[in-house]
């Protein structure tokens, strides 16, 4: 299925701006995830590269300049409702009422987004349990950790069972714990629900460890859409940062058969499988050390996207 198509795309803001520049780009499911729907697509770029007008204009909430968009096969230049009654979207900013509960507020936006009363409840009560929050859902929202917030905003993107799933900085404030949490949720979506997601982040390690597929942005223009398997070579590299004695953790790593280098705070550790993020998780517990972060090295899919512009 086609999730998202342009064509010479661009958009130019009053007082000329260029913020989309001739962008052509196809989003398939089929590409993306190998299967008629699902799978994660990372929207990178940096500051200022054209992301959150890209994620408006897919969601009919700007028009473009010129050029040519479809979304799930509708035109939100001209159906804007009708693409956004099959599109969930997650916001960057926490922009959640505090004095209400969280099953409250997902079920009201439920009912905004058409569901009848007894279902927006069913689905709501449904979709905090996936991200999480079922225990807690009757509880105000203004006592909830930021983790729990981004949650709540999880939730209301998924509550009228989308197609595709829009979300723009989900792990912004997170800690390292919250991090990887939200993170196995939205690949969760991706790989279970049946729910294309799109993630606008700009931060290359978390990308890569989630994404089936890359669109990176560079000044409005596209710089590379691929699969990130076929973006990235066998160099792959594992990058841990710990509280103290990282002597240590290589010296056990060491022992038991992973090859692990250290500078400074950090060992740098090649990622052989996903086993690999187990039995580094598992020395660092054994040693009882406090882990700041664990991320493959952050700059290769940057110098993947330098090569290829
Ligand atoms: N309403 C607006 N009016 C004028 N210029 C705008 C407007 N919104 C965005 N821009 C400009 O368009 C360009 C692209 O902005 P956009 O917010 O789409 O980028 P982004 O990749 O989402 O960046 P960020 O990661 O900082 O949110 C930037 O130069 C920005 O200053």
């Amino acid at each position: 299925m086609t999730v998202i198509a342009t064509q010479s795309l661009s958009k130019q803001y009053d007082g000329g701006v260029r913020a989309l520049d001739n962008l052509s780009v196809t989003i398939d499911s089929a590409v993306v995830s190998g299967a008629e729907a699902g799978g994660v697509v990372g929207l990178v770029g940096a500051n200022g590269a054209g992301k959150s007008t890209f994620l408006k204009i897919v969601l009919g909430l700007l028009p473009p300049s010129s050029g040519g968009i479809q979304v799930l096969g509708l035109d939100p230049t001209v159906d804007g409702e009708l693409v956004r009654a099959r599109v969930g979207y997650m916001p960057e900013y926490d922009c959640l009422p505090p004095d209400i509960s969280a099953s409250e507020l997902v079920t009201h936006l439920g009912r905004i987004s058409g569901l009848p009363k007894a279902t927006a409840r069913e689905r709501a009560s449904e979709t905090l349990r996936h991200v999480g929050l079922y225990e807690e859902r009757y509880r105000q929202i203004g006592g909830y950790s930021t983790g729990m917030k981004q949650r709540v905003k999880l939730a209301q993107a998924l509550v009228h069972d989308p197609d595709l799933l829009l979300l723009d900085e989900p792990t912004n404030g997170l800690d390292p714990a919250g991090r990887d949490a939200m993170l196995d949720l939205v690949r969760r979506i991706g790989a279970e629900f049946g729910i294309t997601v799109v993630i606008c982040s700009h931060l290359l390690g978390e990308i890569e460890r989630i994404c089936d597929y890359l669109v990176a942005l560079d000044g409005g223009k596209l710089l590379r859409a691929d699969r990130v398997d076929a973006m990235t070579t066998g160099q792959d590299e594992l990058v841990i940062e710990v509280d103290s004695n990282a002597e240590a953790l290589v010296e056990l790593l060491s022992t038991r058969g992973v090859d692990a280098t250290q500078d400074g705070r950090t060992v740098a550790v090649p990622l052989v499988d996903p086993g690999t993020y187990d039995q580094i998780l598992d020395a660092v517990a054994d040693l009882h050390l406090a882990l700041h972060r664990l991320d493959q090295r952050r700059h290769r899919v940057a110098e993947l996207f330098a090569r290829a512009s």
